[in-house]
């Protein structure tokens, strides 16, 4: 199993690779790719943990070389929020290198799953789609906005104020990955009651946590380790995945035939190509229908942005 990270010398991209040198599967080889120079230097560094992982760090303009035989790639390439930023005030730079980078990963490996972090996700991925298709290579069980942060926060979030083992909270987060587009579905968690006032509340809390942390950081950033945890669970669950296990289900944003918008995050059953089966979001309370109708012209227009950015 090769993973490629791009953009692996950065806050998400050193945490995600840490987590997947000390424990992706023997025999596996981790490729970090990044513009900065010190990336093979990051790799070296790694290198030196005792695990049977083979990582290569490669930096310059172009990707290509920690690409070749890559299985699943996970981009983490770009800038990142500051204190009065939206993430779409991260298009400018970001999408030119998504579609960069998406570029070379149709050419050199496009077969590969592709997993994309890089903010504003709801455009990014579709600016993947669009370049994808233009190289004749897109296959929509292939490619994922990464949105786990928000399924991760909402465990950590409800445990908390539940006061319950956050190891038995599950929860599935639809829609998209910024503001009102982040809908986690709390009617749906077992065994736990929200009042009304925990469920606008706790709502509103797991869509603006990004928020919460770029302001805690002061201008140094956003979420760097939750979102290399948060990219470790969901790379280990595709590996999982290409490797034929059963039962491993994600919510991811996809392009997974939802009446709702040609990309939504939603469920879905990972398999040896990718995506096997899209999962229903299964029964939404009045407010979550409330919730999801309401952010759809957002979503749309985030997405279309992306499709004429390629266009
Ligand atoms: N999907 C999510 O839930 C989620 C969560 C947190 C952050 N993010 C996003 O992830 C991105 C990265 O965040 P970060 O905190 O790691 O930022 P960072 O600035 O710490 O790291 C970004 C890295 O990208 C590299 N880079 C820039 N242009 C590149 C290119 N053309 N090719 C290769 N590498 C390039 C930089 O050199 C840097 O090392 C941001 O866009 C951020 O908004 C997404
Ligand atoms: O909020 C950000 O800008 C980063 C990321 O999308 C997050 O949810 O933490």
């Amino acid at each position: 199993m090769k993973v490629a990270v791009l953009g692996a010398a950065g806050g998400i991209g050193q945490a995600l690779a840490l987590l997947l040198k000390t424990q992706l599967p023997a025999g596996s080889d981790l490729s970090l790719y990044d513009i900065a120079p010190v990336t093979p230097g990051v790799a070296v560094d790694l290198s030196h943990i005792p695990t049977a992982v083979n990582v290569k760090g490669f930096a310059g303009e172009d990707p290509s070389p920690a690409l070749v035989g890559a299985d699943v790639v996970l981009i983490s390439a770009g800038v990142a929020r500051k204190p009065g930023m939206d993430r779409s005030d991260l298009f400018n730079i970001n999408a030119g290198i998504v579609r960069n980078l998406i570029e070379k990963v149709a050419v050199v490996c496009p077969t590969a799953l592709i997993g994309v972090i890089t903010n504003p996700v709801n455009t990014t991925v579709a600016i993947a789609a669009e370049v994808l298709k233009q190289a004749g290579v897109y296959d929509k069980k292939r490619l994922f906005g990464v949105t786990t942060l928000d399924v991760i926060r909402s465990e950590t979030f409800i445990a908390e104020l539940k006061g319950i083992d956050v190891a038995d909270v599950k929860v599935r987060v639809i829609g998209g990955h910024s503001g009102v587009t982040i809908l986690p579905l709390l009617s749906q968690v077992e065994g736990v009651n929200f009042t009304d006032e925990e469920v606008a509340a706790l709502t509103k809390r797991i869509q603006n946590a990004g928020t919460e942390v770029v302001e805690a950081k002061a201008g140094g950033g956003s979420a760097t380790l939750s979102m290399g945890q948060a990219a470790f669970r969901f790379c280990m669950s595709l590996i999982k995945g290409l490797q034929g296990d059963a039962n491993v289900i994600e919510c991811a944003y996809v392009d997974g035939g939802s009446e709702h918008a040609s990309l939504f995050a939603q469920p879905i059953l990972l398999g040896k190509n990718g995506i096997e089966k899209v999962l229903s979001v299964g029964e939404l309370s009045a407010f979550e229908v409330q919730a999801r109708d309401s952010m759809l012209d957002t979503l749309k227009a985030d997405i279309q942005l992306g499709v004429d950015f390629v266009k």
